[in-house]
């Protein structure tokens, strides 16, 4: 199968348009610093990203040395909105798209393919970085973690997605860095393409064996280009 068959492309935001880690950082480290907790060097906030706002500031503080072993949920809740906060500040000062993809989404939009995002990210967050990166009106809908009841890991964003888009699951492909998009994938049985550079928690995306993994954003383009099939 190629992606000709394809007509609507289901992307995920974080580590795979965009390395937002940067950005996700600074405010990690702003909420440590306002609740007096250690702070974490990007390589090691990079790991906790992939499923949503609170499991990063839970991360975070979990890994703070100045806490105990148990999570107060009223701490917990502190963090996130001092998270949320400080991030609606710097959501995309030093966020950056990877490297060929706005070429690469223009030529598959202009070729006729439907784009949609799905992303664990706040919903709020996402038209101002799209907006930031000059990503605007490419995508016909975008899901954030707090979109739906359910994310990622779960079908249910995916789903969601083909009922309002009006197409089946046998008509899109997921694309993404993290095995929440591939395990999101296979549970809504839609095929779907690992990009092997974002974040997937330091661990080998090939384990949860996309159809296909690339290292490149472009390469998507030569599936579409019929010269790769997918397995
Ligand atoms: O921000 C996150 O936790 C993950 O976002 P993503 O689903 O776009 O990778
Ligand atoms: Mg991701």
């Amino acid at each position: 199968m190629t992606l000709k068959d394809k007509s609507v492309l289901l992307f995920d935001l974080d580590g795979t348009l965009v390395d937002s880690v940067p950005d996700l950082a600074l405010a990690v480290n702003q909420t440590l610093q306002q609740l007096e907790r250690d702070t974490f060097d990007e390589a090691t906030i990079r790991n906790w990203v992939g499923n949503g706002a609170l499991c990063l500031i839970s991360r975070a503080l979990s890994a703070s040395k100045n806490i105990d072993n148990t999570l107060p949920e009223a701490l917990v809740t502190k963090a996130l909105s001092l998270f949320l906060s400080f991030y609606q500040d710097c959501v995309c000062v030093d966020s950056a798209l990877y490297s060929g993809v706005k070429e690469t989404l223009t030529a598959l939009k202009e070729r006729g393919y439907r784009l949609a995002i799905i992303t664990n990210k706040p919903e709020t967050f996402i038209e101002p970085i799209l907006q930031g990166l000059a990503l605007t009106n490419l995508f016909e809908l975008q899901l954030g973690g707090d979109s739906l009841p359910e994310r990622k890991p779960h079908p249910l964003p995916l789903f969601t997605a083909c009922q309002q888009l009006k197409v089946s699951t046998e008509q899109c492909v997921m694309i993404g860095d993290s095995k929440n998009d591939i395990l999101a994938a296979k549970a809504a049985n839609i095929d779907s393409i690992g990009l092997s550079y974002g974040y997937n928690y330091d661990e080998d995306l090939a384990v949860h064996q996309p159809n296909y993994l690339f290292d490149n954003f472009n390469e998507l383009l030569t599936v579409l280009d019929g010269v790769g099939e997918l397995a």
